[in-house]
């Protein structure tokens, strides 16, 4: 098993369904928004504060070039693939899953999540939450093998799923 790569929108339970799926598969897990708070010693909302949105987006577009190939379960952040390079890095993989769901379901996750804040899914984004989410919607499948519904599933069955498809 070379690795599985999730992608999709905010809220999609890329963490953590990447969480688990690494314990079922013995495989070392990596989410880049955690490597790039590590690598600036600051939170997401700080980074987006402090430096910008286009500074964060280097820095996700350096780590993805620096564990796409490696063996692990790699949990990416939702505009991961709004970078052309970055949609061309991720061909590169064989097993990148596109977790899907509606954006109402999956702003309303992201409102009953209180341990991670979203620079671009906070009160005063809703309407570009919506937008963002059809805007990216095609960068999402172009850059997916496979695409898995996260709507109404345990993270049991979702990460089952990913492991059938991937294995078949
Ligand atoms: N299948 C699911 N069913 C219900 N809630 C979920 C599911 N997957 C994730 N969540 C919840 O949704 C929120 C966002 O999940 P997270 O893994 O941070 O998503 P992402 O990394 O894609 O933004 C978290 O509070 C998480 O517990
Ligand atoms: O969609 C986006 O542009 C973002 C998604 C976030 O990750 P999650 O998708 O894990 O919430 C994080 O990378 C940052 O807040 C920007
Ligand atoms: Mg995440």
């Amino acid at each position: 098993m070379n690795g599985i790569c999730l992608i999709g929108y905010m809220g999609s339970g890329k963490s953590t369904i990447g969480k688990a799926l690494s314990a079922r598969l013995e495989l070392p897990f990596i989410d880049l928004d955690h490597e790039i708070e590590k690598e600036e010693n600051q939170t997401i909302p700080e980074i987006f504060e402090k430096k910008g949105e286009a500074y964060f987006r280097e820095a996700e577009s350096w780590l993805l070039k620096k564990y796409i190939a490696v063996p692990c379960v790699l949990s990416t952040g939702g505009g991961v693939i709004v970078d052309e390079h970055n949609r061309k890095e991720l061909l590169k993989h064989e097993s990148v899953i596109y977790l899907t769901a509606d954006s109402s379901i999956l702003l309303e996750r992201i409102q009953q999540d209180t341990r991670t804040t979203r620079p671009l899914a906070m009160e005063e984004n809703i309407d570009s939450f919506h937008r963002l989410f059809l805007e990216r919607a095609d960068f999402y499948e172009l850059s997916a093998a496979y695409q898995v519904d996260v709507t109404d599933k345990s993270i049991e069955e979702i990460c089952d799923e990913i492991i059938h498809k991937v294995s078949s």
